[in-house]
């Protein structure tokens, strides 16, 4: 393999190294930073290590052209899945992104909308790309953040400062959570969409934005607005098209590809050498209904990664957690879940017992640990007990994040 030739694309591949040496233009190394190279190499300054990144990302392309041959078409930022909804929602990309269409984005938690979002701005043509989560702003300083403040127009506007629809000019605006947006800022929001025209907060002079604006919702925004709850000429102002994401549940055929890209992923992140699931675990993931959607599928990857090693992710270090109805939240010294029969399960076997075997390892005893949490409830006292361990190293280790 011709390295000097290949370094970009194993930097990008391999999201970890960033290597460069002589040929390589600056605009190519801000480029693969953005794409999510974090380390940068010195051909001329360490020659050691520069043959140890070399070799880190040849591995990861190798593993990765090994699953997914060349082309490297599966990105854990691209929309995978080759389920008909998941086809149809390309090729509905395809079709609104290039337009000025302003497009709503309606689906359950974790079933992409915000990449969704991307790839829609991705076939625009348009720059740049700008995100506003609803939630996440206080209401009381939404209507700066979004249109921008005068300096003195309140106590913390020290100077002028324009806002997030001003800086994406150009662009597309996307607001995530658009259903949390206070009732009070919706008519500005509206009139912006109308006339593409905003007021700073504490200025008189109008500015200009031309922005394609994108928002996404996990609300039944079309009931709320029908009810009152949610302006009904707002809603439709941001639906000129709407997109549904469709829940993981119904297009269970996207789960080997998913999870394939997921474990890739982590297995990089990681530095494990994970390279495949076996089949038993990829087809009880497809009976699982998924409640937090693709999220939940890959967190639930990334923390077997986590947990055990590879090269194979086995299908006995998995459990889906029992259905709400199922958990036990009070006092659970006779919980539901002991009584169910599924030998299937080894942690469910051993949840039948008061204590799990000794010959649990440490990793087998952290992953028996986070289950018994999910099935009480979160109940520490008694999961300590389960694991005759005390109470406080159980709380420690989830303050560290272990279960
Ligand atoms: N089709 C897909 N292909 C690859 N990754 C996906 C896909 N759908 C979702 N994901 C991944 O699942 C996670 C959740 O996706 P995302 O944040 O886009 O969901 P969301 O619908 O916007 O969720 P929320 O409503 O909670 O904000 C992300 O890590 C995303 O990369």
């Amino acid at each position: 393999m011709d390295w000097a030739e290949n370094r970009v694309r194993l930097a990008r591949a391999s999201r970890f190294y960033l290597v460069y040496g002589k040929g390589l233009s600056s605009r190519q190394i801000v480029d693969a930073v953005r794409d999510g190279a974090h380390d940068v190499v010195d051909l001329s300054e360490n020659r050691e290590r520069w043959q140890q990144a070399l070799e880190s990302a040849a591995q990861a392309q190798a593993l990765w052209w090994q699953l997914y041959g060349a082309q490297g078409e599966m990105d854990e930022r691209k929309l995978v899945g080759r389920s008909q909804a998941m086809q149809a929602l390309r090729d509905s990309i395809q079709r609104i992104g290039p337009t000025d269409a302003t497009v709503l984005i309606m689906g359950e938690s974790g079933t992409g909308k915000e990449l969704v979002a991307e790839s829609i701005h991705d076939t625009s043509g348009r720059a740049p790309f700008v995100t506003v989560n609803c939630a996440a702003i206080p209401a009381e300083l939404m209507e700066s953040e979004l249109f921008g403040a005068e300096k003195g127009a309140f106590t913390g506007a020290v100077r002028n400062k324009p806002g997030l629809v001003e800086e994406a000019a150009g662009g597309t605006l996307f607001l995530d959570e658009i259903g949390e947006l206070a009732l009070n800022l919706q008519p500005k929001l509206l009139r912006f969409l109308e006339t593409r025209r905003a007021r700073r907060v504490g200025s008189t002079k109008e500015y200009v934005s031309e922005v394609r604006v994108i928002s996404a919702t996990n609300r039944d925004l079309r009931a709320e607005s029908q009810k009152g709850e949610f302006r009904l000429d707002l809603f439709y102002r941001l639906s000129e098209v709407i997109q549904n994401t469709a829940p993981l549940r119904s297009r269970p055929e996207d789960i080997p590809d998913l999870s394939r890209v997921f474990l890739v992923g982590a297995a990089v992140r990681l530095g494990k050498n994970f390279d495949s699931m076996e089949p038993e675990l990829i087809s009880r993931m497809q009976q699982y209904s998924w409640p937090g959607n693709v999220r939940e599928l890959r967190q639930n990857i990334e923390r077997m990664a986590i947990y055990y090693d590879g090269p194979v992710m086995r299908s006995t270090w998995w459990t889906p957690p029992l259905p709400p109805e199922k958990q036990v939240t009070k006092h659970p010294f006779v919980p539901q879940h002991r009584e169910q029969k599924n030998s299937a399960d080894p942690f469910r076997e051993m949840s039948r017992n008061p204590f799990p075997p000794r010959t649990l390892n440490r990793m087998e005893k952290l992953e028996y640990a986070r289950r018994l949490l999910e099935e009480s409830g979160g109940d520490l006292t008694w999961t300590a007990s389960q694991l005759g361990i005390h109470p406080t190293t159980l709380y420690r280790w989830r303050k560290d994040g272990k279960v």
